[in-house]
């Protein structure tokens, strides 16, 4: 049954409390049978029902027993077809996406101190030359 396939008009066409799709990195879920326990509430999952999910729920950090909760719900995976919205967030199949960014501000913020070290380090040689020939 997991790995039947599924487009996504059929997956829009589970969007209610009793019968709940939703597509996490184009594996869908039949949410339903979790609707009740989830601690982050119904509202949330029936907004994303027959729907992708996928930046909804790695926005929040859910937690590996989250992901092994999942695991139990799958029911198959996403059919894409030309005209489909593109999946979302996600490049490298990876869980969290967003640290690219923080990472290429790091050497941002380490290139700036290094070339303030630089010219301090002129400007200093630059008074000694200065103070050596008077
Ligand atoms: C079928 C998919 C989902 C499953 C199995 C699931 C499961 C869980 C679990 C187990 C937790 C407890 C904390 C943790 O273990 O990380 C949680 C918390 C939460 N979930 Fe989900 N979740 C799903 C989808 C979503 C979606 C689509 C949203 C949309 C925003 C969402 C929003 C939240 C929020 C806000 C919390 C935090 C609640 C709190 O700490 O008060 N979840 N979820």
């Amino acid at each position: 049954m997991a790995d039947k396939e599924y487009t996504y008009s059929d997956v829009s066409e589970h969007a209610t409390k009793k019968d709940l799709f939703v597509v996490i990195h184009d594996k869908v879920y039949n949410a339903s049978s979790f609707i009740d326990e989830h601690p982050g509430g119904e509202e949330v999952l029936l907004d994303v029902g027959g729907q992708d999910a996928t930046e909804a729920f790695e926005d929040v950090g859910h937690s590996d027993e989250a992901r092994e909760i999942l695991d139990g719900l799958l029911v198959g995976k996403l059919k894409r077809k030309e005209g489909d919205p593109k999946p979302k967030t996600y490049e490298s199949g990876g869980s969290t996406v967003t640290t690219s960014d923080s990472a290429s501000m790091g050497i941002g913020v380490y290139a700036i101190i290094l070339i303030g070290g630089v010219l301090a380090f002129g400007a200093y040689k630059y008074l000694q030359s200065q103070q050596e020939s008077q």
